[in-house]
Formats: structure tokens, C-alpha cells, sequence
């Protein structure tokens, strides 16, 4: 079996002392996933550190830079969380300091989410933990 990948996403949130929004992100590519509602995040390359891949995936998807917070831990070794066999991936809170998020790459919708309506779109499947983990947060 092929090892397992390290992927990186956000919980890009309001305030990450007293969060009340998540920012969500549709995802359209593969068709498989297109239509899912995600983490933005992405892959770690090889020589990054998992840190690192997420500042340029949030820049290059959504043209912001952040300030990353705790990590929102998994169940898995290191805190990750399972994205079926090929993926874990491991979450940071995060909030914002420059620019308005848009979706620039791999998203053409973001939405901010309350608690109300944390689940009114369609996450990936995957992804349902985790929110819940956010949902125990929001306030
Ligand atoms: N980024 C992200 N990927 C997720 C989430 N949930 C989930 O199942 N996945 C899956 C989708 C993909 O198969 C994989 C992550 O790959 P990705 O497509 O986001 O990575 P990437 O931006 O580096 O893409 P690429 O350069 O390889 O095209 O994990 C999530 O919340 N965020």
C-alpha cells in the first residue's frame, strides 16, 4: 500500500479566541469532489513543512495570509484526521490578517458559516469530524 499523504488545511475562522464564523470552500476539481464543501489546504511538497504548505496554499487558493492558531486535533498519530486510505490531514485554526479571501484556485465559492448553518452545505464526506470538532467551538 502507497503511503499515506500529508495534506494541510484551515479552519479559517473570525477570531480564533471566540469563533463565530468557518469559512467554507467549494471545491471544483476532481469531478469525483467538484460540488464538496472543504477545508482550503493542499498537499505538503517535498522540503516544506507542513506549516509552510499551508501559508501558500491559503495564498494561492484564497490570495490571504493568515495567522495560524492551535492545531484542531484528530484522532491519528500527530493530531490528523483520516481523508479515506491515501490522505491524513492535519488542521490549523487560523484567522486572517491580510487581503479578503476569494477563490482564486481549486474553490469557486467561499461562504462564512455560523453555527446555524455550519451544516447547510455539503461537506466531503471526510470532512464531517472535523466539523463537528469546529461546531464544539463556534459560538
Ligand atoms: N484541501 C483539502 N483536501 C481535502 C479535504 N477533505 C478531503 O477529503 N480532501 C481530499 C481531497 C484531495 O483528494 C486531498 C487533498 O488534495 P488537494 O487536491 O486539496 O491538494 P492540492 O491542492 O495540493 O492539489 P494538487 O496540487 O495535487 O492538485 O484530500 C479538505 O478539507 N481540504
Amino acid at each position: 500500500m502507497a503511503p499515506v499523504r500529508a495534506v494541510v488545511g484551515a479552519a479559517v475562522v473570525d477570531d480564533l479566541r471566540a469563533p463565530t464564523r468557518l469559512l467554507g470552500a467549494r471545491r471544483t476539481e476532481p469531478s469525483t469532489l467538484a460540488g464538496g464543501w472543504e477545508f482550503p489546504g493542499g498537499k505538503v511538497d517535498p522540503g516544506e513543512s507542513p506549516q509552510e504548505a499551508l501559508h501558500r496554499e491559503l495564498r494561492e487558493e484564497l490570495g490571504v495570509s493568515v495567522v495560524l492558531g492551535d492545531q484542531l486535533t484528530g484522532p491519528l498519530g500527530d493530531g490528523r484526521w483520516a481523508l479515506g486510505d491515501a490522505y491524513a490531514m492535519t488542521v490549523w485554526w487560523a484567522v486572517v490578517v491580510e487581503g479578503v479571501p476569494e477563490p482564486l484556485e481549486d474553490h469557486d465559492m467561499l461562504r462564512w458559516l455560523t453555527a446555524a448553518d455550519l451544516y447547510s452545505v455539503p461537506w466531503l464526506p471526510a470532512d464531517l469530524p472535523i466539523v463537528d470538532a469546529v461546531a464544539a467551538r463556534l459560538r
